[in-house]
């Protein structure tokens, strides 16, 4: 594997666009290629002024148009619109070194992402949580989370502090903790027969958690991001990202399950009680189950026996 001298990863924005959301606001879809792997790893980037800097600079030969297909422009796409590095409309305007072509970042037009504390989720595929509405984790759940929280200002039910419209989710493509999904259904299979999910890895000859984080951190500091809060209960992703140079991690920003506070909202099944039990007992994750779950105070009604 090549990294460059900063020992990174190398990473590439192919291409970015922006997503109106059914949520509220508006995101960017930023598509990575990189040296390592073939696959199609995505950062979900919320506020139009956080860059992608392999996106943005400037290629030889290529025209202004070219530019805005491939995403790398400023403020908004309307139709007839004809410069990428300027939006006239909003009064906006990029600049960039004449010799590299590289982004010259200015606060007016682009996220400072030492002055401000981004907040961030690194979030793995997981496509039974997130697309076929499966009970035996809580991925859908975090993720729909992560956007909303970056969205706000603060979650009121919790008094966390939201990005206010500015952040980052980095998808990344590794499946069943890096096995891939065929790998994990068989996982799934020999939980349903008495393992645990570390036991169900280990069982297939697979490591517990194969996951390399590297990639995230790379796509982060391509995006001009260095000082993060966190969102994760993962102490493993928290010390793959701090790995020196370049990101800081502020605050790590806890991800209670909904469940444990609401009986009525959040995943709630037999299998993600012992999922999240393995996380805590066998992973160590940072999380504290409550030792009673909506414990109910019994009310005694008394019937009166009409006579
Ligand atoms: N092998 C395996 N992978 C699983 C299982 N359940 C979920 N996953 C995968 O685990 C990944 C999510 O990682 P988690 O360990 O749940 O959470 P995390 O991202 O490490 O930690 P948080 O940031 O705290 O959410 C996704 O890639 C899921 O597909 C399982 O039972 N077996
Ligand atoms: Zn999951």
């Amino acid at each position: 594997m090549t990294r460059s001298s900063e020992g990174l990863v190398e990473v590439r924005c192919v291409a970015r666009a922006r997503i109106p959301t059914t949520q509220g606001p508006d995101i960017f879809l930023h598509l990575y290629a990189n040296n390592i792997d073939n696959k199609e790893h995505l950062a979900i980037v919320f506020g139009e002024d956080i860059r992608s800097r392999s996106l943005f600079r400037r290629r030889v030969g290529e025209t202004q148009r070219d530019r805005m297909v491939r995403g790398a422009y400023v403020g908004k796409l309307y139709p007839g619109r004809e410069i990428a590095d300027e939006d006239d409309r909003l009064g906006l305007k990029l600049e960039f070194d004449s010799e590299t072509g590289e982004l010259i970042p200015d606060s007016r037009s682009t996220w400072d992402g030492y002055d401000h504390d981004t907040l961030v989720r690194i979030h793995s595929e997981c496509y039974t949580g997130e697309t076929a509405w499966s009970a035996r984790c809580d991925c859908g759940e975090q993720f729909d989370r992560a956007g909303r929280l970056i969205a706000c200002d603060h979650e009121a039910s919790t008094g966390i502090v939201g990005g206010s419209g500015h952040g980052v989710i980095v998808y990344l493509r590794q499946e069943g903790r890096g096995i891939g999904l065929g790998e994990k259904l068989k996982a799934y299979n020999l939980q349903d027969l008495g393992a645990d999910t570390v036991q169900a890895n280990l069982l297939l000859e697979h490591p517990v958690d194969g996951r390399d984080f590297s990639l995230g951190k790379a796509i982060l500091i391509d995006l001009g991001i260095h000082n993060i809060r966190l969102l994760t209960n993962n102490p493993d992703k928290i010390a793959q990202i701090e790995q020196p140079p370049l990101i800081n991690c502020v605050e790590r920003v806890a991800m209670i399950p909904i469940h444990w506070s609401s009986e009525n909202a959040g995943i709630h099944s037999v299998e993600i009680e012992g999922y999240l039990t393995t996380k805590i007992e066998r992973m160590g994750h940072l999380l504290q189950k409550p030792l009673k779950l909506h414990s109910k105070t019994t009310t005694t009604t008394t019937t009166v026996n009409p006579a």
